[in-house]
């Protein structure tokens, strides 16, 4: 059996004034051909002998459970010894039974995977026997390895990933994919880490990064599409308001990549705290702010917020060849368990979804427990994605996701690759403190369990 090897693909590092910018290809796995096979060797029954006396009679009845059958043959003989060594008049002499060989083990995860059987072209599945997950995926999906190489805590979603067993191939297909190794124009190098001092450089960055892009983007096509995530990034974008002058702010559309399902008037609501942050300064006009309707049931929200993108000509939206929505740009943040956008760990909602762009979530992990998403496959059909991070708390996560191939679906963050745009992750000191961009043109440094972490 082959297992699934980490491998590091080139990377490059520059340093510039006041950050040091790292662009980095994308890590992929490896994998091996040839299906795992659960070893549990074949069961057979002795076949039957005859007993020349009580006591041979004894011996075959203890023969005569189940057994490996690579034992059964010397058992076999063992009792045809005794039977002719009584028959002599001689002490039986018992033959030794051969060693069973010893499986080699290989660490977990990698003998959980089996084969990567490519069925698109584009995508890898990886299909898993059913003996060997019989409850579905398990919680310790989050198979990534520590630093210290262990396996990290389970994941808190809180729900298995229940239909994807297809009962008529006996096996279960695991919904998530990967890329291959290079994307749909052929270059290698999409995405960049820009890492900054602190909290007001990265801040100021994001807003400098996002009012580029929007002139760009408004030079070019007329307009400026973008989607945003919640959280602490509205406050990051604050400083949007200094650069009121900067940007032709009525050529801009506003969307969510995420919702919480709740009132604009709401403190839940990430729409309503960055209208009062920065959006209401920055004369964007009203319909041009998609929110959600919170008033409705969850789904039908969903269902009602994609027909609101829908309803938007192919000149604000275009749409990709597979009839997906391309965002100028998406700007995400991304929790300790790696989520971004709602698209929590090892949950139905991160698998492909190829004929809807907006997804219900219910009983999310982070509260409030119902909201609403877009999917992967659209924020990774944007033509730049960004995903930001601040502060010690996101120091572990940054160092696994940026570092560490994990399962796919254990770090939604590493499946954040976008076909034809560019990925680029902004951090401050703190959320890189982990990260080791130096070693990352090193091959021998891969995988990174052994790997010293930075000096301080
Ligand atoms: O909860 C939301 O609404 C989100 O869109 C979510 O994806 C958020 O961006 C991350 O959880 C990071 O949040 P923090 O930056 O506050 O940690």
């Amino acid at each position: 059996m082959k297992g699934a090897r980490l491998v590091r693909r080139s990377s490059r590092t520059r340093t510039t004034a006041h950050a040091t910018t790292t662009t980095a290809t994308r890590r992929g796995i490896e994998r091996g051909s040839g299906p795992v096979q659960a070893n549990k060797g074949s069961l057979g029954l002795r076949r039957s002998v005859g007993a020349a006396n009580p006591h041979q009679a004894r011996l075959l009845r203890l023969c005569a459970v189940a057994e490996p059958t690579g034992e059964k043959e010397n058992k076999e003989q063992a009792v045809a010894n005794v039977a002719a060594s009584e028959e002599a008049g001689k002490p039986a002499r018992k033959k030794k039974p051969a060693k069973a060989k010893k499986e080699k083990k290989e660490p977990w995860p990698l003998t959980r995977y089996s084969n990567p059987v490519s069925t698109t072209g584009k995508t890898h599945y990886n299909v898993i026997h059913r003996s060997q997950w019989p409850t579905g995926v398990p919680s310790v999906m989050g198979g990534h390895m520590m630093p210290s190489g262990e396996v990290a805590p389970v994941a808190t979603s809180p729900s298995a990933i229940k239909d994807i067993y297809d009962a008529t191939q006996t096996q279960y297909v695991h919904p998530f994919h990967y890329y291959e190794e290079e994307r749909v124009d052929g270059t290698r190098e999409n995405s960049s880490v820009n890492v900054h001092n602190n909290k007001a450089s990265l801040s100021a960055s994001v807003c400098d990064e996002f009012a580029s892009k929007a002139k760009e983007s408004i030079a070019a096509t007329g307009k400026f599409t973008v989607a945003l995530s919640g959280g602490s990034l509205i406050q990051m974008l604050e400083g949007l308001k200094e650069r009121k002058q900067e940007v032709d702010w009525s050529k801009v559309y506003v969307f969510w990549v995420d919702e919480r399902l709740c009132d604009l008037s709401d403190k839940d609501s990430n729409a309503g705290a960055a209208k009062a942050a920065f959006l209401d300064d920055l004369g964007i006009p009203e319909g041009n702010h998609h929110t959600i309707d919170g008033s409705l049931p969850v789904d039908q929200a969903a269902r009602a917020y994609e027909g609101k993108m829908l309803q938007l000509s192919q000149e604000v939206l275009p749409r990709t060849e597979d009839n997906l929505p391309v965002l100028d740009l998406v700007v995400l943040g991304m929790g300790p368990d790696a989520h971004v956008a709602s698209l929590f760990p090892n949950r139905q909602e991160l698998a492909e979804n190829p004929k809807q762009w907006v997804l219900p979530v219910s009983n999310s992990p982070k509260p409030p427990s119902e909201r609403i998403t877009m999917t992967m496959d659209v924020i990774n059909s944007a033509r730049q994605v960004m995903l930001v991070a601040a502060g010690k708390g996101k120091a572990e996560v940054v160092q696994r996701v940026l570092e560490h191939q994990s399962l796919p679906g254990a770090l939604p963050a590493q499946l954040v690759m976008p076909k034809q745009g560019k990925l680029v992750w902004l951090l401050d000191a703190e959320s890189a403190s982990e990260i080791s961009p130096t070693t990352w043109d090193d091959n021998k440094a891969w995988p990174r369990n052994n790997v010293p972490k930075p000096s301080t």
